[in-house]
């Protein structure tokens, strides 16, 4: 324990500028070559000492378990477990990223805690073994740890820092009720049998084009390559993603692209006024239930405030 009573950690949701799945392997996972971006929609995670692992949750998140279903709670009794630490903690969670939204929200949720607890009991481990924590929570968490771009290869946890030049602005299509990541990877089973996957020879050049319109700066560049293989997957659940997508086209959108595994729409802007009056025309679209505007590369999980000793 090293006395703090509070330690405040922020961690940004994500957008997958493009993402190519295989074939699901031995272990149900999808072999995934992904690039991620950071945005600036956040998780804040307000870790306090107690005597055991709890959890409340504010904003959208309201209604989610907060026991150990809650992958926030999770994270913090695995670190427990592996620094062998004996006193627990009391997380306090206000989330502003959508839940089962595809933007990995619930991943953000973990990573932020792993860093409080981390900060909080004094642990002593190394960011590499966070990381190694953050995988065995999920594909997603240890890019939520990392954030700006990314690449993300294996089950999308195998992360590589990406480059990238400037600031994107984005418009988020946001629903109400949300996807299930597994019913959404299983819809895109059934739509491509055993066809080509993420061993092509088209994806690594297709990721590659992602890198480098990232140094370009240019959102015109980088609409260009935005794809998502699980985009088909996600409209045959959800067949009003089609219309979203339709509408950010007609409101005048660079591209627009479902967010992993949905039903998140991302809408790529020139610039903060363009994205504000593309966010105008998407409201009067009623399309969704919510819009909102965001930017991008933003960091990983970092601590924003240490309450100190006393
Ligand atoms: C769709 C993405 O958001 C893209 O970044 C991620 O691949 C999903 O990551 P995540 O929600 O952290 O995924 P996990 O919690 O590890 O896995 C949930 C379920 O999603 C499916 N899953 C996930 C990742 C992956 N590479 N292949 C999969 O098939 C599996 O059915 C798995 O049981
Ligand atoms: N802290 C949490 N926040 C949100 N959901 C959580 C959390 N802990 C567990 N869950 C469960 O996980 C499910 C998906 O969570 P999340 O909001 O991260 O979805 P997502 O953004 O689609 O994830 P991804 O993009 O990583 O697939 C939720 O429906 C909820 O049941």
């Amino acid at each position: 324990m090293t006395g703090l009573r509070a330690v405040h950690v922020r961690a940004p949701g994500k957008i997958n500028l493009t993402l190519r799945a295989g074939l699901p392997r031995e272990d149900g996972y999808h072999p995934l070559e992904t690039v991620f971006q950071a945005v600036s929609l956040y998780e804040d995670v307000i870790a306090r000492p107690a005597e055991d692992i709890s959890a409340e949750l504010h904003g959208r998140g309201a209604d989610l378990a907060t026991g150990r279903e809650n992958l926030a709670v999770r994270a913090a009794e695995l670190l427990r477990e592996t620094a062998g630490e004996d006193s627990g903690v009391h997380l306090s969670i206000t989330k502003q990223v959508p839940v089962a939204g595809g933007m990995a929200g619930g991943s953000a949720d973990a990573a932020a805690t792993l860093i409080a607890c981390d900060q909080l009991w004094g642990t002593g481990l190394g960011r590499e073994e966070l990381a190694e924590l953050a995988a065995e929570l999920g594909a997603d968490v240890p890019f939520a740890l990392t954030g700006m771009s990314a690449m993300g290869t294996g089950r999308g946890d195998l992360i590589s820092p990406v480059m990238s030049r400037g600031q994107y602005h984005w418009v988020l299509a946001i629903q109400d009720e949300g996807l299930s990541t597994p019913e959404v990877f299983a819809e895109f089973d059934a739509l491509t049998g055993d066809g080509p996957g993420a061993d092509d020879e088209d994806d690594a050049r297709h990721g590659g084009e992602v890198v480098s319109a990232l140094l370009s700066a240019d959102p015109l560049v980088l609409a260009r390559t935005l794809h998502n293989d699980l985009e088909q997957a996600a409209v045959s659940l959800r067949p009003g993603l089609a219309d979203v997508l339709a509408a950010a086209d007609r409101a005048g959108a660079l591209a627009a692209v479902v967010s992993g595994s949905g039903p998140t729409v991302a809408a790529l802007a020139l610039d903060a006024p363009h994205a504000s009056s593309v966010a105008d025309v998407l409201r009067g679209a009623e399309v969704a239930d919510e819009i909102q505007v965001a930017t991008g590369p933003v960091p990983g999980a970092r601590v924003i405030e240490h309450v100190g000793r006393g």
